[in-house]
């Protein structure tokens, strides 16, 4: 079975409680065979670098302090995680590590690589260890066994035999990313971040089928998500931009990640191990993904000039100084980019052959399509400029742009840059299922709709679906002429296919427009949330599902962030919803919601008056298209008791069908045999309203269809759809045949209640309010 290869880097492992949530997670998504690739707990390889840098200043005091601190830190983690005996095991073997370095730093045989190798030795070790603990068949490999090097280059061969013969046994091997070691058994880094690209190497041995990098964002954004909180996760990302991105020195990936993947299949992602359940970025080969839009930013940095740079020579230093160096080439002149506490270490290795530029910058960088970077830089200066930021040095590369500044680019600068450069390109693919009369009319109207989203949004239809073939173009159907490119492109598919292609689309937001009559479609809500897309719904079927059914879908759709309107599935195109959101949002609280929510029945109440029997009135109306094909599904109420039950869990209450008590505006025998025996006994049913009909007269009252929801003081619920006799003055009883109406009662709205009226029914006013929905995700996803 092919192995996968799971890295998890130092923010993953920052406390006690890091380690056992990452343990969790292996637990649940390895299996023996796999490897697991760790980084020093926290910011320990920096603690570590400190510790250097007092060794070679011959701090002696500073190197105790340091060291006792990495000391406190490591048994603090071994002495929150382990039990007894293996606690005292990890605490001696740490305190020999310790006392090992002591001596080599009296005896001044400190080995940089080696003190630096600490960090990922002991967070393998821990992690094994604690797997062990937790039962799990794990084992720690000291990753210097498997990699080596010779003259800076790794002998792959050499490499991929050792992990076969030391990777081979049906346990979960912890090993160390960063380090490796040279032909002479001595230990050699990877650089700064290495471990990502231990983690691909290590795949790459091992034939592995994918990499999966946790770590403490949900995948690679747009920009810093900690820096900007509205930057964008992107699904997938193309292998050449991840490369970019690295070698401007972005954290998220090393430099070197990508090479060992090339001219393999293994598939790479990015994804969160504080929030399992979040789709990843997935790092997709050329072609699979479009290109994005990007800032990177820079802090304190040296910019050089060199002279006759030799091949190699900026992998060299990027090695010797640890960390990625951006190197570019500008008028013929090649420049680096260089982190300013490495300048001297540079300077010296290149002696007399460059010189600095700039010193002590800040900036960023945008990366983008080659088509949109040099608009994208012009843009960039004049906002700069309206900041006033000051630009010391900018270069402009096939697809990215640099400025380099005086200033750190704060927080608020790059949510201004990232909000004008970035979010200005926001995407959205609309996926449309069910094109009956409703669907139809709303795809006609997108042709004017969604031209004017797109003012503000890249918005695509780019799938049509009817029950039995679809339309699928991930770049955009052309909405004046779907119906050509239906005849000639549509297909037959399957829901698995519909899923998986709806997975594949590589846009920033996706939505399923749910337009059918068909509850199995509803059924498919929890995989098309699975696939991270919106929802808008037209029909009541999953608005009325059981409850556990329905909680667990709105704690999906919660989880990953994502939005379901229905506005249409109550009332057609009435703003009931917004109403019952607004008021609430506003601190109201609803007590009562009476009303008419069947256009078809409030059209046959009120246009009954006696002049002719009623079951010839329900022949009119279904003559009309006003009933469902059997009417008798219209008078048997079920459809205004799924209204109410909408309306009653969007007031946040819990109830299901059930609880709401139903009265049919027919005899309980009608309901049984087909429609021609039915209109065998239709007198039954005229008999019926009519006695009704009488009773309400007596009362000087008039014969109505309603449905109420009553919240009681101590918070029970009495919720009934049936027959009511209602004031002559009232509003309910002056409806317009065929309108909905719905009168709400609210603290605010007590004694004199919120009245909501018009058409509930139609596929205009339908669509339209399909379209509203639409409009509103949009302005919530900008
Ligand atoms: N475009 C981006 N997308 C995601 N994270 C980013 C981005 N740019 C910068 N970062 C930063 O990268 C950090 C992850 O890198 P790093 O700290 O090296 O993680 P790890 O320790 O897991 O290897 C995030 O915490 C985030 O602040
Ligand atoms: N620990 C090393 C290697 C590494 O890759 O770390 P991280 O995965 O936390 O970026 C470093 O800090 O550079």
């Amino acid at each position: 079975m092919a192995k996968v290869v799971h890295k998890f880097g130092g923010s993953s492992l920052s406390s006690a409680e890091r380690y056992q949530a990452v343990a969790q997670i292996v637990l649940s998504h390895c299996r023996a065979g796999d490897c697991v690739v760790v980084s020093a707990a926290g910011k320990t390889t920096n603690t570590l670098v400190k510790l250097w840098q007092s060794y070679q200043q011959d701090d002696i005091q500073g190197f105790s302090d340091i060291l006792l601190q990495l000391e406190n830190h490591q048994a603090e983690l071994i002495k929150a995680l382990f039990q007894a005996q293996p606690q005292r095991q990890l605490l001696s073997q740490l305190d020999t590590e310790l006392q090992v370095i002591t001596l080599h730093a009296k005896q001044k045989t400190l080995h940089e690589a080696a003190l630096l190798a600490h960090g990922e030795l002991w967070s393998a070790r821990i992690l094994g260890c604690y797997l062990t603990q937790l039962g799990f068949a794990a084992r720690h490999v000291d990753a210097r066994r498997l990699f080596t090097l010779h003259q800076g280059q790794l002998l792959h061969q050499q490499n991929k035999r050792s992990c076969a013969e030391q990777l081979s046994e049906r346990v979960l091997y912890v090993v160390t990313g960063f380090i490796a070691s040279d032909v002479a058994n001595n230990t050699v880094t990877l650089g700064r971040n290495g471990s990502d690209y231990s983690a691909t190497l290590l795949a790459n041995y091992i034939d592995a089928s994918a990499v999966s990098i946790w770590t403490d964002t949900q995948g690679v954004f747009s920009t810093d998500p900690r820096k900007v909180a509205s930057a964008i996760k992107y699904p997938k990302i193309c292998r050449a931009q991840a490369h970019l991105l690295a070698r401007l020195g972005n954290p998220v990936l090393h430099a070197k990640t990508l090479s060992p993947l090339k001219h393999t299949n293994i598939k790479l992602q990015v994804r969160s191990s504080f929030d399992v359940e979040a789709t990843p970025t997935e790092i997709v080969k050329e072609g699979y993904s479009k290109a994005k839009r990007f800032i990177t930013t820079f802090d304190d940095l040296d910019l050089i000039r060199v002279d006759a740079l030799a091949q190699g020579e900026v992998s060299e230093l990027s090695h010797l100084i640890q960390h990625s160096i951006h190197q570019f080439t500008t008028k013929g002149e090649a420049f680096l980019l260089i982190p300013a506490q490495s300048t001297h270490r540079v300077l010296k290795v290149l002696s007399g052959r460059a010189n600095i530029v700039e010193s002590a910058l800040q900036g960023f960088a945008i990366v983008a399509s080659s088509a949109d970077i040099a608009q994208l830089q012009t843009l960039a200066a004049q906002l700069l400029n309206e900041q006033n930021v000051v630009v010391r040095f900018n270069h402009q590369d096939k697809e990215y742009a640099l400025f380099l500044t005086d200033q750190a680019i704060d927080s608020d600068v790059l949510a201004i840059l990232h909000d004008q450069l970035v979010s200005k390109d926001r995407e959205l693919a609309v996926v449309i299922a069910g094109l009956g009369n409703v669907g139809e009319v709303f795809v006609q109207q997108c042709q004017h709709q969604v031209a004017r989203l797109q003012q503000q949004f890249d918005v695509k239809v780019v799938a049509l679906v009817r029950s039995k073939k679809m339309l699928f173009s991930a770049n955009g159907i052309a909405l004046n002429t779907w119906q050509q490119q239906w005849e000639n492109e549509s297909n037959t598919y399957s829901n698995e296919e519909l899923i998986e292609r709806i997975g594949e689309l590589d846009y920033e937001h996706k939505v399923v427009i749910d337009i059918t009559a068909s509850e199995a479609f509803s059924d498919l809500y929890p995989q098309l949330i699975n696939q991270d897309c919106h929802l808008i719904s037209a029909n009541k079927y999953a608005g009325t599902a059981q409850s556990a059914w329905y909680q667990q879908l709105c704690e999906q759709l919660f989880e990953r962030n994502l939005y379901w309107r229905y506005n249409t599935s109550v009332g057609a195109g009435l703003p009931i919803n917004f109403a019952l959101a607004d008021l609430q949002h506003s601190g109201d609280r609803i007590t009562h919601i009476d009303g008419v929510f069947s256009g078809t029945l409030s059209w046959l109440c009120s246009s009954f008056d006696g002049s002719q029997t009623f079951s010839s009135l329900v022949l009119e109306a279904q003559k009309m298209g006003y009933t469902e094909p059997d009417p008798r599904e219209d008078l048997s109420g079920r459809d205004m008791q799924r209204k109410l039950l909408i309306l009653a869990r969007d007031i946040g209450l819990t109830l299901d069908l059930a609880d709401i008590e139903l009265e049919p505006l027919m005899p309980q025998e009608l309901a049984q045999g087909s429609w021609d025996e039915f209109l065998t006994r239709r007198e039954e049913l005229d008999v019926f309203y009519e006695q009704q009909y009488q009773s309400a007269l007596a009362q000087e009252k008039v014969l109505r269809y309603t449905g109420s929801l009553h919240v009681l003081e101590s918070g029970k619920v009495k919720a009934k759809v049936g027959i009511a006799f209602v004031d002559k003055s009232s509003a309910i009883a002056n409806l317009t045949p065929g309108d909905n109406i719905f009168v709400i009662k609210s603290v605010w709205y007590e004694l004199n209640p919120l009245v909501l009226q018009g058409p509930g029914a139609g596929k205009e006013v339908t669509a339209a309010g399909i379209h509203s929905d639409l409009y509103w995700l949009v302005q919530m996803l900008k």
